[in-house]
């Protein structure tokens, strides 16, 4: 069959009969548009970065949960012209009910908490990793899902939950041998646009969207944002107001403006003041520019970025105390991150840091002649119920390939079942990084 695939890939290329299939009756044997295959080698880089997701989330004491990929359309509808809502892969089921698959995870964190209600204790510290998925023209050629790590704390009303949450994400930085000349966090809070917008007397129902407009400083030129702001109705000296804001860099210069009263500035004056205590500080740059681009944010937002400044945000996050009540719930206060498996797996590759994980198995077990295959079924069962991952050898090969078969999957011993030794009830046990072998009785064998 392999053969016959790169046949088709070189002969025909792509699918030519309307029935899906190439000429030669093969199947698109290619993903859909926008997706992913993890082969095993790929299998096991992703298997190796949420292992590290895992591991820092449990560091923390965080508990995992999921929920479908599949969700109702109304979890993600959101009037702010977000990308992510603009870009929802929705679509109509047998039922003719609106669903989506999900753009991200926060909403259906929301519905279990929501779900649970007052029997969930809080605080509650919860995190997940889950496929995400847009549909977005292919015109960009840009993916259609990706997976995501989020940690969320419910129950936090403090910077403390987001001073955690920013040790967390610096953890995994470390972890993966990332360090702050490579990677930082941009901090700020939308209460200094809010701020800046109350004083302009814009109203708060423009909030979200304005917030969602401002995002786009860094991706679209400064003149088709302020275009974008004056069709939402910001009047022009409002905007200078408010990109000249943004363009502070320290707090200070943020008191100043805001006065000391300022509630952003007491936000972040703690939310460095705490990053101190954990070692991080120099991790974190405030950056009034930084809004993100969901509707929901109500507080503190953050970014990581790469220094170098190649890549888009490594990852993002805040506060959103708001967002049980848009779902017609109790409000609680909520924060959390979302961390995507697309862009720290470029920054690792540019740092060399980018790991290849290898198959490999503690055992290779080969009987040395086809009467003894009942046996060596029952060497490798005794060593797989000792914990060893064993690779037994399936059909009848001789020892040479048996040792190559051994070599290629990085086995640490290579077991022998031969005749003469399984009448004394041994087995031969090649060691095969200290080139030394012994006779071990069956009964001794781990
Ligand atoms: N929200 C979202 C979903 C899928 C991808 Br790829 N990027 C962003």
């Amino acid at each position: 069959p392999i053969k016959a695939v790169a046949e088709a890939r070189t002969v025909v290329g792509k699918i030519t009969e309307p029935t899906g299939r190439t000429d030669k009756g093969l199947i698109d044997t290619q993903p859909p548009r926008g997706t992913r295959d993890f082969f095993p080698e790929d299998m096991r880089l992703r298997n190796w970065l949420f292992g590290e997701f895992a591991a820092v989330s449990t560091a923390f004491g965080f508990e995992q949960f999921d929920a479908p990929v599949l969700e109702s359309e109304e979890l993600f509808v959101r009037k702010a012209g977000e990308e992510i809502t603009d870009q929802l892969y929705n679509f109509e089921d047998k039922g003719q009910r609106r669903v989506a698959l999900r753009p991200e995870l926060t909403p259906s964190l929301a519905r279990l908490v929501l779900q649970r209600g007052r029997t969930l204790p809080l605080p509650a510290k919860w995190f997940a990793i889950g496929q995400c998925w847009r549909y977005e023209r292919m015109t960009r050629g840009r993916r259609r899902e990706h997976y995501q790590w989020n940690m969320d704390i419910v129950g936090v009303a403090g910077v403390e939950a987001e001073a955690e949450l920013l040790a967390a994400i610096v953890t995994f930085f470390e972890r993966v041998g990332l360090s702050k000349d490579d990677v930082g966090v941009k901090v700020s809070s939308r209460k200094v646009l809010q701020s800046v917008l109350t004083q302009y007397g814009v109203p708060p129902e423009s909030f979200a969207r304005v917030c969602i407009i401002v995002d786009k400083l860094d991706k679209l030129p400064r003149d088709k944002v302020e275009e974008e702001l004056r069709v939402l109705g910001v009047p022009p000296a409002t905007i200078d107001g408010v990109l000249s804001a943004l363009s502070i860099r320290s707090l200070e210069e943020l008191s100043r403006l805001l006065g000391p009263d300022s509630e952003a500035v007491a936000d972040l004056t703690r939310l460095f003041q705490l990053a101190e205590g954990y070692g991080y500080k120099d991790w974190l740059v405030f950056d009034p520019s930084v809004v993100r681009g969901l509707a929901y944010y109500t507080g503190i937002v953050f970014e990581g970025f790469d220094r170098e400044g190649k890549l888009r945000a490594i990852c993002g996050g805040g506060r959103y105390d708001r967002l049980l009540g848009a779902f017609g719930g109790d409000n609680a206060p909520m924060a959390g991150f979302g961390f995507g498996d697309a862009v720290i797996v470029e920054l690792l590759k540019e740092k060399g840091k980018l790991p290849a994980p290898p198959h490999r198995v503690d055992d290779v077990v080969v009987p040395l002649d086809t009467a003894l295959r009942p046996a060596a079924s029952g060497i490798a069962s005794r060593l797989r119920r000792a914990g060893r991952s064993v690779d037994l050898v399936l059909e009848n090969k001789k020892m040479k390939w048996a040792f190559k078969h051994a070599e290629k999957l990085n086995a640490s011993r290579l077991v022998l079942v031969g005749a003469s030794e399984w009448e004394r009830g041994k087995v031969v046990v090649k060691d095969l990084a200290k080139f030394h072998q012994e006779e071990v009785p069956v009964e001794d064998l781990i």
